[in-house]
């Protein structure tokens, strides 16, 4: 098998094991994200400046971990929020600030976007969705190469962190490998924090 099919079979398993998850380990994922962040603060370099550092994250749809708690947590604790724009074409993601009083727009394959009238920002850190996730920090995602794509461009500029964010359940020994794939730094998760060697 190729690395493409490889990866295809593991997303219909991946989909089903997230399926799988629990109803009391859904309903408590999400504060138990925002606690397990307040209590091991993953290392991020301030700016200079003094300016807030920007996290962008994802506005969960489906059956992808509630981060909005969250999202609201690094909001009051003085980080910039930003949240993906997706482009209709093969193209990286764009960013726009997130406030609690944001308007969310329907963005490409069922997201929400904040809307035009948010400023962009650049992140500093990726929060990044995935199917699945190994012990190396390779991620699995929907297989549309986004956030692939969107690490390359902004790393071959600046250091970002990116922390995979998900449910423990969706760890695997592996994940197959291609040429554009990029490690994440950390890994969050509904049980904990942890850093990728
Ligand atoms: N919440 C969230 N926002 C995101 C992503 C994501 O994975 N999750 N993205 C990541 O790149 C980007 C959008 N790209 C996407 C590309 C493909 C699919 C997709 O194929 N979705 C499935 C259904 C997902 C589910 O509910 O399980 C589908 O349409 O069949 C979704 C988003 C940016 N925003
Ligand atoms: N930096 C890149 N430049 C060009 N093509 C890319 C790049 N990154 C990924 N791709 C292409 O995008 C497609 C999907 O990649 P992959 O299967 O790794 O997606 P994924 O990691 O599951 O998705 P996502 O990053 O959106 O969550 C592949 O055809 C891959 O070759």
């Amino acid at each position: 098998m190729t690395v493409e099919e490889d990866k295809k079979a593991l997303r219909s398993a991946m989909h089903a094991r997230r399926a799988a998850v629990a109803a009391a380990d859904r309903a408590a994922a999400g504060a138990a994200l925002a606690a397990t962040w307040r209590r091991e603060q993953p290392v991020l370099t301030p700016h200079p400046d003094g300016r807030a550092t920007v996290v962008a994250g994802f506005w969960p749809m489906g059956e992808e971990i509630d981060l909005r708690p969250l999202l609201g947590a690094l909001h009051d604790d003085g980080y910039a929020v930003g949240l993906p724009v997706t482009p209709a074409a093969a193209a990286p993601l764009r960013f726009r600030q997130w406030t609690p009083g944001t308007l969310l727009v329907g963005g490409p394959f069922g997201t929400s976007e904040p809307a035009a009238a948010a400023p962009e920002v650049e992140p500093d850190a990726l929060l990044v969705p995935f199917l699945a996730v190994d012990a190396d920090g390779y991620r699995l995602g929907y297989g549309g190469g986004y956030y692939d794509r969107t690490l390359l461009e902004l790393r071959a500029r600046r250091r970002v962190i990116a922390i995979g964010v998900g449910f423990e359940a969706q760890r695997v020994d592996r994940v197959p490998r291609g040429p554009h794939d990029d490690r994440l730094d950390w890994l969050l998760t509904d049980r904990r924090l942890l850093a990728f060697a």
